[in-house]
């Protein structure tokens, strides 16, 4: 194999360096926004029965997915675009200028490194109404996604650089979390009230509090219940 000038070889430490990249960019973005989907919904428990009602309601007693089964859960995908419209795990996105040009009135040199702040658009009043609301309704009669074409909603990039996981991403995502909603209650324990947990949110892709909370087998015959930590 070889890699675009024909005189240099992809050598092992190539591969090594690629697999590395693959592996850090697929692994912590997943697991972060996984993480950031459950505590909204343990924030917003009538969110989170709404969602678990259409799951169970696509899913009955199967034990497998498929991926028509996801296609049916259009809450489910609002439910995701709105967390990743708040809490997008990568929320600084590099570029460098290939040549030198002029954006909205701005001289940019060849070389100037421009960073594009997805977190911001997210958050920014003239795209989005009541942005502070956790919403995922805006998503359902809207034809805002995150495939690159809504720059108001870029979690994933746009353009030749977007991520080029995006397809793997957000099937693991809508399966893993049909299947925790499917399978299991969630509750915060102590009795404590999802509206009243505190996520403070920083310029990080992880949450920077530690969140307890109890998840219960959905089917009783199993175990009780176990306790998770974030
Ligand atoms: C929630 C999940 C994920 C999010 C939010 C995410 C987001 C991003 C973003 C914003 C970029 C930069 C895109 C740009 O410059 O326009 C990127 C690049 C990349 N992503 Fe993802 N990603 C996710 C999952 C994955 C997965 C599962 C893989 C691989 C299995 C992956 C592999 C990559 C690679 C290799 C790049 C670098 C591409 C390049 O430099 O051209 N990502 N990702």
């Amino acid at each position: 194999m070889r890699t675009r000038t024909n005189s240099s070889k992809l050598t092992t430490l190539y591969v090594l360096g690629l697999s590395q990249d693959v592996f850090g960019a697929g692994t912590e973005t997943t697991s972060a926004f996984l993480e950031w989907t459950i505590t909204k919904l343990l924030r917003h428990p009538t969110i989170l029965k709404k969602l678990q009602s259409e799951v169970r309601g696509i899913l009955h007693d199967k034990q497998y997915i498929i991926f028509d089964d996801l296609e049916r859960m259009q809450y489910l995908k609002a439910v995701i675009k709105e967390t990743f419209r708040y809490h997008p795990p990568v929320p600084l996105i590099p570029r460098e200028a290939g040549r030198d040009v002029k954006i909205m009135g701005y001289d940019i040199a060849a070389g100037t490194i421009i960073i594009i702040n997805a977190l911001a658009f997210g958050r920014n009043p003239l795209f989005w109404d009541e942005l502070e609301i956790f919403e995922p309704e805006r998503f359902l009669n809207s034809s805002i996604d995150f495939k690159g074409l809504h720059f108001q909603h870029i979690p994933f990039g746009s353009g030749k650089r977007i991520c080029p996981g995006i397809g793997f991403a957000t099937a693991f995502i809508e399966l893993a979390l049909a299947n925790v909603l499917h399978k299991f209650d969630w509750e915060l324990p102590g009795g404590a009230k999802g509206e009243n947990l505190v996520t403070p949110s920083i310029f990080s892709t992880r949450m920077v509090t530690e969140i307890i909370c109890k998840i219960y087998m959905t089917n009783p015959n199993n175990i009780s219940y176990a306790v998770q930590r974030f």
